[in-house]
């Protein structure tokens, strides 16, 4: 089984990452497991840029391939926030109950059908001496009136998938897996990922 680098330290993506790369025989190594010291700073203005700004770090740090995720959530009655600052959305501390928490509070009396967002996702492989390369995936969906749910993470409790009844957190991983945001952007690096197992 060949082993991966992802650059992140949100456990929820190691998860998923991990779940979804084993059908490739590749196993994960997340900064949680490497060094949980490590920060790179997410300067870009898109999904896509940031995610090879954390690839192509740790690619040149580690000098082996490296895949990084950058992802959010899109609202469409916040004009696409909370967007590339999902993250930090209700301060830098990376709170998610604290994120869900202001959303609700945004959308405050906006009706269902005004409610309407996607989750993104920009997958990017690095690689030392060649070309990085970046592939988006999306899930759309609408914003709930209250969390529901345990499962998942970040805005998973507040997040109703196109054609379901449940939120995200409601959904149990094998289910989130098959339909998700990260799912659809994996989808579309599988040529390489089969490469590499
Ligand atoms: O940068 P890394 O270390 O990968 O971890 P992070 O949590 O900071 O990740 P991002 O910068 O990509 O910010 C993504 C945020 O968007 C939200 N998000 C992304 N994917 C999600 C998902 O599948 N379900 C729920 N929320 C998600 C969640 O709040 C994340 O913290
Ligand atoms: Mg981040």
């Amino acid at each position: 089984m060949k082993e991966l680098i992802v650059a992140t330290k949100n456990p929820g993506k190691v998860n998923e990452f991990r779940q979804m790369f084993s059908k490739y025989d590749i196993s994960v190594k997340s900064l949680l497991d490497i060094d949980r010291s490590i920060d790179i700073e997410e300067t870009g203005s898109t999904f896509e840029e940031n995610a090879v700004i954390k690839a192509e770090a740790m690619a040149e740090h580690f000098e082996v391939p490296v895949v990084a995720d950058d992802s959010g959530l899109e609202v469409d009655a916040l004009n696409g926030e909370p967007g590339v600052y999902s993250a930090r959305y209700a301060g830098i501390e990376k709170d998610d109950g604290k994120n869900t928490e202001k959303l609700l509070k945004q959308l405050y009396g906006v009706p269902e059908e005004k409610r309407t967002a996607r989750f993104v996702c920009a997958v990017a492989v690095a690689r030392p001496g060649e070309n990085t390369f970046v592939r988006r995936g999306t899930c759309e969906g609408v914003i709930a009136t209250e969390p529901q749910g345990t499962n998942g993470f970040g805005y998973d409790p507040v997040f109703i998938p196109e054609g379901s009844s449940r939120t995200m957190a409601e959904h149990s991983s094998e289910e989130k897996n098959a339909i998700s945001h990260r799912h659809h952007a994996i989808q579309q690096i599988e040529e390489w990922l089969k490469t590499q197992s």
